[in-house]
Order: C-alpha cells, then structure tokens, then sequence
C-alpha cells in the first residue's frame, strides 16, 4: 500500500500527538520511515501514549511552533484542540481562542519558517445539519456548534493562506472516529464519546449509558453517525502529505458512508462484549444534528485511499480490547 513506502522520508510535527488520534496518526508515520516532534501541552493528552520513536516537546501548539518550526521541517499535521460538541456550546470563548487563535498563529509561525505542507483535522461538524445525506465536500457548511464552527474558520483561513503563501494544505473532515490501534486509544479524563462511554459500561466502571434523544427523525428516533476506524483515518494523512500540492487546499471527507443509530452502536457493544449494558433515554444534546454520514468518493478518488477496517464490529473490537487492557483501570 502507498503509506507503507512514502517517496522520501520527512520531518514533521504533530501537534496533539499525545491525543487519541494523533498519537495513532504519529504511529502510523514512524512506521512508514518519517521522522517526527509531537507537540502537545497534555491537555486531554497523555505524555505516554507519544510513541516511541517521536520527539516530545510538551507546551502549547502555537507557542512551541513558533519557536520549533526553525529547525526546518517538511510540514505539520495539526490534530490539537478542544474537540467537545456539548463543552463548546458552553464555553465558546475556549474553543475560538483554543482553537482558531492557535491555529492562526501556528500558521504564521508555519509561514515565517517556510514550512510547505499542513495536514489539518477538520470535523464533519462543518456541515451542521446537512441537506442530503451522505454529505459531499460540496455541501453547504452551515455548523449548528460552536466547535464546528471555529473548525470552519480554521478551514477558510487555510485556503486563504494556501493561495496566498503557496502553503500545500489538506485538511481532512472526519466523521465519528473509533477503534484502537494496538496499546493506543481512546483515553480521556472526562470522557463524552458515545462508544468508549458504552464500553465503560460494559467493563464495569459506570451503570449504564445515556441515550441522548430517540425523537431525532430516524427510524429509531436515536442519531445517526458514520464510524470510521482511527488506523484507517490515520492512513489517509499519509496519503494527505503526499498528495498535498504548494498554493492549493484541499478538503477530504473521511467515513464509511454508513450511518449507525445510538441504539445500533449500543446493540453492536452488547454483542461484542456479552454484557446487557443498561440504557436510559435522556434530553437531547445541545447543538447535535440527527443524521451525519460521509460520501468519501473524493478521498478515495484523489488520494487512493481504501479503508479497510470498515466494519462497526471491527471498530468496537479494537477498542473493547484497549478497554479491557492495560488502560481498562484507567
Ligand atoms: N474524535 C473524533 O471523532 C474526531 C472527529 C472529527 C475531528 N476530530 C479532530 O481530531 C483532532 C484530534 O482529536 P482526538 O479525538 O484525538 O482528541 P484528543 O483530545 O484525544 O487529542 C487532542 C490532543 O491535543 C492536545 N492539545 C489540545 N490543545 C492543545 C494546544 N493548544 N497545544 C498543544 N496541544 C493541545 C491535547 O492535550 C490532546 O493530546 C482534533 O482536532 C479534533 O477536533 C476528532
Ligand atoms: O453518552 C452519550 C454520548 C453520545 N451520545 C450520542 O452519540 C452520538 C455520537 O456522539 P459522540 O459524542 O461520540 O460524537 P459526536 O458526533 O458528538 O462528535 C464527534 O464527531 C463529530 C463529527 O461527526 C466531531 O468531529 C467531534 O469532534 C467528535 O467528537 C451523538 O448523537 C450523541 O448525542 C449519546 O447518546 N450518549
């Protein structure tokens, strides 16, 4: 496969790579014979899940940017920031300064140090609540959060730089990202994600999941979202940097075009881990929409990409197995 054998080895840095998706991305680049400096300040992070092999310069991702990105680097893959659908809606001015003041800055440093290529984590939460399903990139982005609305801004401001400076950007909207790739995972302190919530349950660390809304206009009244495999995802920023081209910015969905209920997830869980995992019924969660699934074609199209972890048993398998590993106590 072609992020098995990159044309030429390249030195990155990875901000957020101590994150549940950067630290698989970093993973996934060390294997493929890149050298990489994983910046990341630990704050829903953990300084052990950086892999082996990468650098680790602790500290904040524009601050440490401005100063590291001297040294000459061949790009930047940007995964950090605030990433809470529910929290941004409660605290928006975190999640504008966290989130594209940051990224302003590690532009300008990118673009004071001549460093030629981002790959950036942008959100299906672009879209808000989208008009046909699945979603192309050419949907109207209209974000019903916060969250996804400052990943929006982050999005404009990177075509804009692109074009002016001659920067070869990518960013990749992901869908609902799931699964674990090995020892790493999903791991955070407070946890709102939907599938490591409902694994908890099943490893005996909370009584029963919270099914947020079932009068959503779906067939079983819960939301649907579109799971993709986070070694899968991690494949396609490879593929990202490679096809990356100077002035142009290019925008890539990423999911499996398959769209699964609250209750679907939460019936796979049940059959994976052999546990009843209770479940209630509770309000809706502020600024979530009903239904997010991804058209991928141009991922697939463009960069080659082919995900091969497609399967939602695949995705709940991985991560049942983290869970119940090493970082099951946690
Ligand atoms: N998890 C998903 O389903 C999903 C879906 C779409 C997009 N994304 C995006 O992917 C990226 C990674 O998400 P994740 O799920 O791995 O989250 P995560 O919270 O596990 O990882 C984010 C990492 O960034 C670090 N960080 C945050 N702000 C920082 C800053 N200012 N400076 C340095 N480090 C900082 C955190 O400590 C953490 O290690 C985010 O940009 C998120 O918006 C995630
Ligand atoms: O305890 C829970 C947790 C979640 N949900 C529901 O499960 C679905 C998935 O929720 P997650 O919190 O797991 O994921 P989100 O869809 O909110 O958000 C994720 O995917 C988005 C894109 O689809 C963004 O990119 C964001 O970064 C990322 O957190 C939603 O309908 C949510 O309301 C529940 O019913 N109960």
């Amino acid at each position: 496969m072609a992020t098995d054998k990159p044309s030429k080895p390249l030195k990155l840095v990875v901000t957020g790579g101590a994150g549940y998706i950067g630290s698989v991305c970093t993973a996934r680049l060390l294997e493929a014979g890149h050298e990489v400096v994983v910046v990341d300040d630990l704050s829903t992070g953990h300084a052990d899940a950086v892999p082996s092999g990468a650098r680790f310069v602790e500290g904040d991702a524009a601050e440490v940017a401005g100063t590291l990105l001297a040294e000459r680097f061949d790009g930047v893959l940007h995964f950090a920031a605030k990433s809470l659908v529910g929290e941004s809606m409660q605290d928006p001015g975190t999640y504008w300064r966290g989130n594209v003041v940051t990224s302003l800055r590690l532009l300008d440093a990118m673009r004071a140090h001549g460093t030629p290529r981002l790959v950036f984590s942008s959100t299906a939460a672009t879209y808000g609540e989208p008009e046909q399903t699945p979603i192309p990139e050419t949907a109207p982005t209209r974000p019903t959060n916060t969250y996804g609305a400052t990943k929006l801004a982050i999005d404009h401001a990177i075509t804009s730089y692109a074009r002016a400076h001659g920067l070869a950007a990518v960013s990749l909207r992901y869908f609902n990202v799931a699964g674990a790739h090995g020892e790493l995972g999903e791991r955070h302190a407070t946890e709102t994600h939907l599938i490591p919530l409902v694994l908890q349950v099943a490893a005996g660390r909370r009584e029963q999941v919270q099914i947020y809304g079932d009068d959503y206009p779906t067939d079983d009244g819960t939301a649907i979202r579109d799971y993709i495999h986070v070694t899968d995802l991690a494949d396609a920023h490879l593929l990202a940097l490679e096809h990356a081209q100077p002035g142009h910015h290019r925008i890539y969905n990423l999911g499996n075009g398959a769209g699964f209920s609250v209750r679907q997830v939460i019936e796979t869980c049940r059959e994976v881990t052999g546990h009843p995992i209770p479940a209630v019924v509770a309000p809706r969660r502020a600024g979530d929409p009903a239904v997010l699934v991804a058209a991928s074609d141009r991922a697939r199209e463009e960069l080659g990409w082919k995900p091969e972890r497609a399967d939602l048993r695949t995705m709940v398998s991985d991560a049942w197995e983290f869970h119940r590993g090493r970082h099951g106590a946690r």
